[in-house]
């Protein structure tokens, strides 16, 4: 279905009517279903941030064996590991390998789930299925970005089939199990405390950017299955993994209504707007979605992507400028290579360039589009870079810095080359 936080309403076609008429809580549900609110926001948010879906399920969620601690592997939510390091930037050069690593792992993050507001940035990699084993967060949403390889994505509201260059989202609560189908890695942007929405488009008008329409939720499907040898429920809370049995499928909803989902969007959708004049627009017109912290104009976290486009910009410098942020910039790969570093950055990589750290283009980027002609011209073609720019300030766990082994220490060296083309006889005019 498509459409971004409307209220849906569905049933899986083998029984039509399960959807109560009328009411949520009938006395007796029809097909002899439980109901089961799901919320999403405070019952009492404001009703454009009011977020909830009713489930009608064969057994309710309640019905499992007590919650016990499981290791967390390289799943953290510990900032302290190591020490701050205002070093230039961190940058995983090389995509991670398989199989040495397989599961979630933490990268960097800030925050804390306990007082609902922060973000962790994760990577996956795995090449098997779960099976009869669903993960639940609730800590806050995950924005899963697939790098390679389709993930099938089975949630209480339906399934998914997620591809690389397609995003999806698992707001706080949603149990989901995942099938893969060979070599398969992505990343992960989590926010504690606040969901996902579309950016206001200000003066862009009604129109533009990622369009409501495009983002699609699940329609309703069930099974109705006993698992005798348990069927384990994965819950991440407080920042660490508890496990719980039980004896029947999860994914047991014959029908459900509301605004509270998981969706999907496809990248090659974003309408882009771009400089049809001069200068270099900054990032943020590449906003996909965005978690609005309380202050206004500030993002918890922005996902933002560099899609292909037209670059016409008149005398102009057209990469990224040199700058500094008062928010921190996590960049990864998709596909092709970024149009900020000549090279250096594969798909699968990861860049993180903390709070007030310098970063552009690198010395041949530079030298390069000082001297390009500038005609029109295609930009990131056949790639997909993208970026959750932040204003916590992250913290690198112990493994994005030692244990994966894929820091770039040379990374700041792509600037080093850079010369002083200063020439105090410069005169207006005559360059
Ligand atoms: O640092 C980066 O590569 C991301 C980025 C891109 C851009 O076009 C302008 C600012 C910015 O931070
Ligand atoms: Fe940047």
């Amino acid at each position: 279905m498509s459409g971004f936080g409307n209220e849906f309403s569905s049933e899986d076609p083998r029984c039509p009517g399960s959807l109560p008429e009328g009411q949520n809580n009938p006395q007796v549900c029809p097909y002899g279903l439980y109901a089961e609110q799901l919320s999403g926001s405070a019952f009492t948010c404001p009703r454009p941030a009011n977020k909830r879906s009713w489930l009608y399920r064969i057994l309710p969620s309640v019905k499992h064996k007590p919650f016990t601690s499981v290791p967390c592997g390289d799943l953290t939510e510990n900032w302290n590991e190591v020490e701050p390091d205002p070093n230039q930037v961190y940058q995983h050069k090389e995509s991670l390998r398989f199989p040495s690593f397989s599961g979630l792992h933490t990268l960097c993050g800030a925050g804390d789930a306990k007082s609902r507001n922060g973000i962790g940035v994760h990577v996956y990699t795995c090449n098997t299925s779960m099976v009869d084993r669903c993960f639940n967060n609730s800590d806050g949403d995950f924005l899963i970005v697939p790098q390679q390889g389709e993930i099938l994505i089975t949630t209480e509201f339906g399934k998914m089939m997620v591809e690389p260059n397609e995003i999806c989202v698992i707001q706080q609560g949603m149990r989901f199990s995942v099938d893969v189908f060979g070599e398969t890695r992505g990343y992960i942007l989590e926010v504690y405390g606040a969901h996902f929405e579309l950016p206001d488009l200000g003066p862009i008008g009604a129109n533009g950017l990622a369009n409501p329409r495009d983002f699609l939720c699940p329609v309703a499907w069930y099974e109705d299955r006993k698992v005798p040898t348990g069927y384990t429920v994965i819950n991440k809370y407080q920042g660490k993994l508890f496990a719980c049995q039980q004896d029947f499928s999860p994914f047991n909803v014959v029908a459900w209504h509301g605004n509270y989902t998981p969706y999907k969007y496809n990248l090659k959708n974003f309408m882009v707007i771009n400089c049809v004049a001069f200068d270099h627009a900054d990032p943020s017109i590449f906003t996909v979605l965005t978690a609005k912290s309380t202050r206004p104009g500030v993002a918890i976290a922005d996902f933002v992507i560099f899609p292909p486009r037209w670059g016409v910009a008149d005398h102009t410098f057209r990469p990224p400028y040199y700058h500094r942020n008062c928010m921190s910039e996590f960049m990864g790969l998709i596909k092709g290579h970024y149009e900020a570093k000549e090279e250096g950055f594969q798909p699968g990589g990861a860049s993180l360039h903390s709070i007030m750290t310098p970063h552009g283009p690198d010395v041949d980027c530079f030298e390069k589009n000082s001297t390009a002609e500038l005609k029109p011209q295609r930009v990131a073609e056949g790639t997909m870079a993208f970026m959750f720019e932040s204003s916590f300030s992250m913290a690198v766990t112990k493994w994005g810095l030692h244990t994966c082994q894929k820091l770039d220490k040379n990374y700041y060296q792509c600037w080093e080359p850079l010369r002083s083309h200063f020439n105090p006889n410069w005169k207006p005019g005559k360059q």
